[in-house]
């Protein structure tokens, strides 16, 4: 038992559908979200700098104590996941392994879109074939559509023409499964599911990794069984944009602080070993 926070991360709004899905799965369980907001977009960004990013959150997490952590975001689960996952003494889940398992069950000609730091990572394909090597898996990056989101800008003419785009690669290739490769894809679900045919099923992978969480809870005894504290959200840019911004999926209007995260200093090694990438 335990009445520590969960954290969650993400370059700004995306994070809210996994957010979502921890309030369904998991409505006892109180939350730490961090959204940096100042750095958006993560998705043209470079390994080197995403690792940085990540370290300086999880430090950040680790001094408000939270008990475990989602990388509520593709990019830094496909770029730093395996590296910073040893350097910190909690938990740490990632959206793309229970994203992958999700997708093999469900079909055998998968698309995935993501950012485009996502796709060129090629984590999908990996995850998904080393599963099953038969299932065939294109994969697409998809720049325009988080400052799409970001801006507010969902139900315009612009994202659909678009989506439209994005979207004709994949139908080309009669993909029976899409997976939103990046927590802000979920939020553009009306959109892309008036261009794909019915037969297409999507894969929301943050249904996925809130149901990981939980069984890990379970076998840590870290659960919470008390009344859950209200979400405490942070974020690094301008704290009044993203909560007018979130309003349309918290249906409320939630008290956001903007934060400063410590800077981590790299050893030696550490930056040789960015500065080879
Ligand atoms: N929502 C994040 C980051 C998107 C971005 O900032 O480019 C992801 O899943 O990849």
């Amino acid at each position: 038992m335990s009445s520590q926070r969960i954290g969650i991360f993400d370059s700004g709004v995306g994070g809210l559908t996994v957010l979502r899905e921890l309030y369904r799965q998991l409505p006892s369980e109180s939350i730490l979200y961090f959204g940096d907001t100042a750095r958006l977009p993560y998705g043209n960004r470079r390994m080197s700098e995403i690792l940085t990013f990540v370290r300086e959150i999880l430090t950040w997490m680790q001094q408000q104590s939270v008990k475990m952590v989602i990388m509520a975001c593709n990019t830094s689960s496909a770029l730093a996941l395996e590296t910073v996952r040893s350097e910190f003494n909690f938990p740490i889940l990632g959206v793309i392994l229970p994203g992958a398992r999700a997708a093999v069950q469900q079909g055998r000609r998968i698309g995935v879109i993501a950012t485009p730091a996502t796709a060129a990572s090629n984590a999908y394909r990996r995850a998904i074939h080393e599963i099953d090597s038969t299932v065939q898996v294109w994969q697409v990056g998809c720049p325009a559509f988080v400052p799409l989101i970001e801006q507010n800008r969902i139900h315009t003419p612009d994202t659909y023409q678009v989506a439209r785009e994005y979207l004709a690669q994949l139908l080309e290739q009669q993909i029976d499964t899409l997976v939103y490769g990046c927590t802000h894809y979920p939020h553009l679900a009306p959109v892309l599911k008036s261009i794909l045919p019915r037969t297409v099923r999507t894969v929301d992978p943050a249904v996925y990794v809130v149901r990981a969480m939980a069984q890990e809870l379970d076998l840590l005894g870290l659960k919470n069984t008390s009344p859950p504290q209200p979400t405490r959200f942070c974020v690094s840019g301008d704290p009044h944009h993203f909560a007018q911004l979130s309003v349309q999926w918290l249906g409320c209007t939630p008290i956001v602080e903007q934060v400063w995260l410590p800077a981590v200093s790299l050893g030696p090694a550490k930056i040789e070993s960015l500065e080879r990438e």
